[in-house]
């Protein structure tokens, strides 16, 4: 269970995220959702240990050390020559001595392969696109085993087909690892499709929380995001947002 109670974080002593209560349970993905500057990337900085923040926060009654949470920022371009092998490799840094066992090796090799990334093992890191970036440092993430992993819009350099890739190993991952996945994500069909519960931001505030089917309806998309929007439903009843139209402000 993941629970938020007064939980506030000041950038510049004004109040950038005020969560009064949230209570989710943690069992399959959350995703933090919202419109731009609502409060997403705040809320996983500050759940990372990157941001300050006052009131409590408790993940399964307590909450994991540093080096138990795994974060990944947005995408940004890593510029660096290292060889994709050792990026992943540096996810067990805690572990690493001047000698990299075979163990520690294999295990590198192992999440490059689920990730579908083995080609490029030797490969330096500024040689790869931005999407193959993404994945990389993502395997970096997951080879540390994490208690909570943070992911903030892991998905935004992908296509279609890397997006539903990534997502679907996320939801095996916690299936076989203890990892509470907290996500941001701007795609609201991928976010039907592969969250369980929801957080919803807006100008800060918790608008609501709670399982990703009640929540995701045309009303609330209406409200949170100005726009209407239509949402049909896949074979499997997940919702498909459709946006139709921005709202005007009068
Ligand atoms: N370092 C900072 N200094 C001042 N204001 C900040 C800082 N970081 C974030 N903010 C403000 O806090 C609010 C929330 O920003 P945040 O980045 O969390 O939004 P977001 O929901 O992740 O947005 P996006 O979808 O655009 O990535 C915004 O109003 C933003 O301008």
């Amino acid at each position: 269970m993941l629970l938020l109670n007064d939980f506030q974080v000041k950038i510049d002593h004004k109040i950038r995220l005020n969560i009064h209560k949230a209570q989710l349970s943690n069992t399959g993905v959350i995703g933090v959702i919202g419109p731009n500057g609502s409060g997403k990337s705040t809320l996983l900085k500050s759940l990372a240990g990157f941001l300050n923040h006052s009131g409590k926060k408790l993940l399964d009654n307590q909450w994991p050390s540093s080096n138990q949470i795994s974060y990944m920022p947005q995408a940004y371009l890593v510029k660096s020559k290292l060889k994709v092998e050792d990026c992943v490799l540096l996810g067990q840094r805690e572990q690493l001595s001047w000698r990299v066992t075979e163990d520690q090796r294999s295990k590198v090799m192992e999440i490059l392969d689920e990730l579908q990334l083995a080609h490029l093992a030797k490969r330096s890191m500024d040689s790869l696109s931005g999407g193959q970036q993404q994945m990389v440092l993502l395997a970096q993430r997951l080879s540390r085993n994490p208690t909570l992993l943070l992911l903030d819009e892991p998905t935004s350099a992908l296509d279609m087909y890397h997006q539903l890739e990534v997502l679907s190993i996320l939801q095996s991952f916690i299936q076989t690892h203890n990892t509470t996945v907290i996500i941001a994500l701007h795609e609201l069909t991928l976010a039907s499709r592969f969250t369980n519960q929801l957080i919803i931001l807006k100008e800060g505030k918790l608008v609501s929380h709670g399982d990703t089917h009640e929540l995701i309806t045309e009303e609330l998309i209406n409200q949170v995001y100005q726009i209407d929007c239509q949402i049909l439903t896949t074979h499997e009843h997940k919702a498909i947002v459709v946006p139709i139209r921005a709202q005007r402000s009068v």
